[in-house]
């Protein structure tokens, strides 16, 4: 037994893993999305998932996706994932960071993450590839070389019992 554990997670896995796990925090009926902002030497730097801004309640405010009056839909008031990780952190810059992320990150926060010089997305899900605001976003993101690529999966099941 001097050999080390062969089934440990990969880096991609633990980062992604716990993009997913943050999106599990989200209120959004419809949609989780969750992230982790990673330094280029693998080290945490900051979370996030889709919610209201600090001091909307979440039990005041809409999640519809539609309806007659856009001020009664959740489009008009959540902070997405990417800029709340974004926000959040508190320790200086972000630049070369890469950006673990459940959902291709839309237009909005394609240029956030541009401009906190984030180098790198790597996302699971692209299902709006076919909007106008992904497709903006990767033209904004080829622009300013920022790579992105998609997670693969490696169909491992990770159990935790809370
Ligand atoms: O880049 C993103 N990041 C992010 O957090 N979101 C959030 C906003 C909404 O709460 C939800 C999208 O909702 P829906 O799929 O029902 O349109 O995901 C959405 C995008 C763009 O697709
Ligand atoms: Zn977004």
């Amino acid at each position: 037994m001097n050999a080390k554990r062969k089934d440990y997670l990969s880096w991609d896995e633990y980062f992604m893993g716990i993009a997913m796990l943050s999106g599990m925090r989200s209120k959004d009926p419809n949609t989780q999305v969750g992230c982790c902002i990673v330094s280029q030497d693998n080290k945490i730097l900051s979370m996030g998932y889709n919610g209201l801004p600090n001091g909307c309640s979440d039990d005041e405010y809409p999640w519809a996706r539609e309806g007659d009056d856009p001020l009664e839909t959740k489009y008009v008031y959540a902070v997405h994932s990417e800029l709340n990780a974004i926000l959040n952190y508190g320790g200086g810059s972000l630049k070369g960071a890469k950006i673990y992320v459940s959902l291709f990150p839309c237009n909005e926060c394609a240029k956030a993450i541009i401009q906190a010089g984030i180098k790198e997305v790597i996302y699971d899900c692209d299902k709006y590839e076919d909007t106008a605001s992904v497709i903006a976003s990767k033209r904004m993101m080829d622009s300013a070389g920022v790579r992105y690529y998609q997670y693969h999966r490696t169909g491992r099941e990770v159990k935790i019992k809370l």
